[in-house]
């Protein structure tokens, strides 16, 4: 099933075009990786394949409903997540428990498989042992990692991930990238990642998508991205 449908885009900065007639479907039980150098506009394709920011040119269709008819539950991890400060009074638990609530009614008691997956989600990104921890008390990349797991636990229909693996080291990363695709075998559930990772990419995702800076004197921009679709199992 068709969840995201992206046609001819194209998107400025001012005059600077950064994207141009990209065209991008996301299915369900995908797990799709974006890549490409810095700066060849893969956070600012994350933003309009969720509608956050509006292309000049082109269009976006979104589903409103997940292959079982319900309501489509979409997670966004951005690259840069809000701050918290030292005194957000939450700890790591009750942040990551609060994402259980788009499955139901909001401040419903949690059930045992709510603590199941709230535990799952934090063990796949390596912070279990910092359940009792204050929020205002991690790092940055903890923060993040926190974040990360708050979605997973809301069981998203896709899962939209800016970078998610800065800053795990081997082992995070590997338990990490198999909980994704955990969630993408074993309930068909949608993810769409940016990585750097292109070996750790290859061994789990579906397909990747790579774009590339490319100089075009017509649009007066400095990049120019091209959309090259990659797929591992034509490799
Ligand atoms: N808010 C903004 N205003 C103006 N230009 C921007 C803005 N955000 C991004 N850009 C520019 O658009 C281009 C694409 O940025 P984007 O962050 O989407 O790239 P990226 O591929 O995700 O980069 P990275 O791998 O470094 O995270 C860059 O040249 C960047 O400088």
């Amino acid at each position: 099933m068709k969840l995201i449908s992206m046609e001819n885009v194209q998107f400025n900065y001012g005059n600077e075009t950064v994207l141009d007639n990209i065209s991008l479907d996301v299915f369900s039980g995908e797990f799709i990786t974006l890549s490409g150098p810095n700066g060849a506009a893969k956070s600012t394709l994350l933003k309009i394949l969720l509608k956050l920011l509006k292309p000049k040119k082109g269009t976006v269709q979104i589903s409103k409903q997940n292959k079982d008819g319900k309501k489509l539950v979409i997670g966004y991890v951005p690259q840069q997540i809000a701050s918290f400060n030292a005194g957000f009074p939450s700890t790591v638990l009750e942040l990551v428990q609060s994402g259980c609530y788009p499955r139901g009614k909001w401040f419903r008691p949690l059930t045992k498989r709510d603590h199941d997956i709230v535990k799952q989600s934090l063990l796949g990104v390596g912070m279990w042992d910092f359940r009792h921890k204050k929020i205002g008390e991690l790092s940055g990349g903890q923060k993040q990692r926190i974040c990360i797991a708050r979605v997973l636990a809301s069981e998203p229909d896709i899962l939209v991930l800016d970078e998610p693996t800065t800053g795990m080291d081997f082992e995070n990363r590997k338990s990490f990238y198999q909980l994704l695709k955990h969630h993408v075998t074993d309930h068909g559930r949608t993810v769409v990642m940016v990585t750097h990772d292109l070996e750790d990419a290859k061994q789990f995702a579906d397909r990747n998508i790579y774009l590339e800076q490319k100089e075009n004197t017509q649009w007066r921009c400095f990049t120019l991205a091209s959309c090259n679709e990659h797929y591992w199992a034509a490799d």
